[in-house]
């Protein structure tokens, strides 16, 4: 049963703790970092170019996040993208602000020659990926996830991959397969870095799952949305929910985990 899976992918996280190498923006390194120790997993963030293709190698997953970028950086992640490719090793893209200047979306337009696994954004994000011409006006959402859905199923069938849109609902898209999951609070989207977070604990369960990336991002995104939901729950604002949220991530159990999913097959598509 689907439910069963997930929850067993949440405990490998946490009983194989792999390696997760990112390269992230400036921005939310701390947090993401944090929030991958939380669920289980180990960070490591490294850019250097003598460096980057190496941590690659000895990582679980790779995580490339183009939030803060500069050419420096995108030679960096070019390099790890190229050599997770080669080892066949999972890779998951963020690319923030996508749409939002040309500059992203040429160096977006190279990192999608390198199969990723799993691209995550929100759904102004992902409108823009798909067409790299609609308008984003920075980092946060302008759509809903609802008006991005034919958007992910184009780019995961040119870019062969699974797209996850994030927002009120979050969609796991792969061609014609569609995961809902409705779990999730208002206020992560007030708390700087919750995408980045949903996008690094992808590639941790990508890393103990590698032939199944869309389980995978399911889990993630479950994992996410449940823990958000019980922050909220405690906390008072943005401050305390980011709080919360790590300890929510770290504690939480297999019976609260499956009498909080709010799981929906939108369509069953075909397997993969
Ligand atoms: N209105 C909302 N209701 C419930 N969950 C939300 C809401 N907005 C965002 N989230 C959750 O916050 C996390 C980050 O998503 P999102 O805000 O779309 O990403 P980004 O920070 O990249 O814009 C996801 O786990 C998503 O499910
Ligand atoms: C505000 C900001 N600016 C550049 S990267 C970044 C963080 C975006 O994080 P998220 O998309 O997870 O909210
Ligand atoms: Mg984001």
């Amino acid at each position: 049963m689907l439910q069963e899976q997930l929850w067993q992918q949440v405990q490998l996280v946490r009983a194989q703790s792999p390696l997760v190498h990112n390269i992230t923006n400036y921005v939310v390194m701390n947090n993401t970092a944090n929030a991958l120790l939380a669920a289980g997993a180990s960070p490591v963030m490294a850019h250097a170019h003598g460096e980057v293709e190496d941590m690659t190698a000895i990582a679980g997953a790779l995580v490339i996040n183009i939030g803060t970028l500069d050419d420096y950086w995108v030679k960096s992640m070019e390099l790890a993208a190229a050599r997770a490719k080669a080892l066949q090793r999972p890779w998951v893209l963020d690319p923030v602000g996508a749409g939002a200047t040309s500059y992203r979306n040429e160096v977006l337009r190279e990192l999608l020659k390198y199969s990723p696994a799993v691209i995550r954004g929100n759904a102004s994000e992902i409108l823009a990926l798909a067409s790299i011409e609609s308008a984003t006006k920075g980092v946060d959402s302008q759509h809903s996830s609802e008006q991005a859905l034919d958007a992910a199923k184009r780019l995961s069938e040119a870019v062969n991959c699974v797209v996850v849109v994030s927002g009120a609902v979050d969609y796991i898209v792969q061609g014609d397969r569609v995961t809902a999951i409705a779990n999730g609070h208002p206020l992560m989207a007030k708390v700087t870095g919750m995408g980045c977070t949903a996008t690094a604990i992808t590639g941790a369960f990508c890393a103990t799952a590698p032939q199944k990336p869309y389980q995978s991002a399911v889990a993630a995104m479950a994992l996410m949305g449940i823990a958000g939901e019980l922050a909220a729950a405690k906390a008072a604002g943005p401050g305390s929910v980011q709080q919360y949220f790590l300890d929510a991530l770290y504690t939480l159990d297999e019976q609260t985990f499956n009498s909080k999913l709010q799981l929906t097959i939108v369509h069953a598509g075909i397997p993969v």
